[in-house]
């Protein structure tokens, strides 16, 4: 472990006697250092009792955090009926959480956030094998999802081997962002479980949700989900198209030349491996440029095992 200077040490005993001395911005702060694991190690039980701290002293932030990191299990087992009663307390006072609340009445779920009913799949393809989920999402989830990513899109980017800087991405040229953990609402939490009840895998494999955006002339080019020697693959993979209305953006499995036009709502899944685990060249796909308006996009890539987002190489609180 690196030793920090003397300025880093004295920075960090004053925010944490700001926080004793009941400074919610404070307590705040120390929350968010003990996600994302610097510059204090990450201890997620810890950042629990911080937001519930900050919650008590009427930090609305730390209420929704607090709710999303209860429902999905990070630092405690997950409860979604705890987070629910934690969200209709923070409802009471703000209007972002009556918004959450208002998504969530609106749901045919169970007591457990998961989906009592799915839409009838449509299957497009046997080879690579693709089906869809007409309108598994409402335009109010859409919107909910595409909302949240709207405030953190980046260009795609990958870093220069050799420079280690961030350059342009080759494949993907669309801004994207992830919801992580932390930001996982309630709605998106709901969602995160019908995406895994449609691809009949559990909700622990998805990696946090991956929402694009491609405006003119942006792509994804042909290529696999899968990773390279990941020893827990990406065995499937969910498209949730957001919106409608854009012109180009199809997304075109090459093997076999199957076309998906989005629909706002409609989700499509896909198996990305054979069945001895490896990649499948067949699940080889490409989000057509788009011409004109924006397309936005959803997406959950499934592992084959459980799938913690706390100990990825790049965590996004
Ligand atoms: O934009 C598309 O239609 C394809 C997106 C995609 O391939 C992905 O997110 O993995
Ligand atoms: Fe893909």
């Amino acid at each position: 472990m690196t030793s920090r200077s003397a300025a880093e040490a004295e920075a960090i005993a004053r925010v944490e006697h700001a926080a004793d001395a009941g400074d919610v911005d404070a307590v705040m702060r120390l929350a968010t250092w003990r996600l994302l694991g610097a510059p204090l190690r990450r201890d997620l039980h810890l950042a629990r009792a911080l937001l519930a701290r900050a919650v008590a002293i009427g930090h609305v932030d730390a209420a929704l955090m607090e709710v999303a990191l209860t429902a999905n299990g990070s630092g405690a087992a997950p409860d979604w009926p705890a987070a629910l009663a934690l969200l209709r307390i923070a409802a009471a006072n703000d209007s972002v959480a009556a918004e959450h609340l208002a998504l969530l009445q609106a749901m045919d779920i169970d007591d457990d956030g998961r989906p009592r009913h799915l839409p009838r799949p449509e299957r497009l393809s046997g080879s690579p094998d693709v089906v869809r989920y007409p309108a598994l999402l409402t335009p109010q989830e859409c919107a909910h999802i595409a909302g949240i990513a709207a405030d953190m899109l980046e260009p795609a980017t990958v870093l220069d081997p050799v420079k280690g800087t961030p350059i342009a991405h080759p494949v993907r040229t669309s801004h994207g962002t992830v919801i992580g953990p932390a930001k996982e609402t309630l709605p998106v939490r709901a969602v995160n479980h019908r995406l895994a009840a449609i691809s009949g895998t559990a909700t622990e494999q998805g990696e946090p949700l991956a929402v694009l955006r491609y405006t003119p002339g942006q792509q994804y080019r042909p290529h696999l989900d899968t990773i390279a020697g990941a020893p827990n693959q990406r065995v499937k993979t969910v498209l949730v198209y957001l919106n409608q209305g854009f012109v180009g953006g199809e997304t075109r499995f090459l093997a076999n030349g199957l076309t998906v036009s989005a629909r706002g709502g409609d989700a499509i899944v896909f198996s990305n491996v054979l069945a001895n685990g490896q990649p499948d060249r067949r699940a080889e796909h490409a989000g057509l440029p788009v011409i004109q308006g924006a397309k936005w996009l959803a997406t959950r890539w499934i592992r084959a095992a459980p799938y913690d987002p706390w100990n990825a190489a790049a965590v996004q609180a």
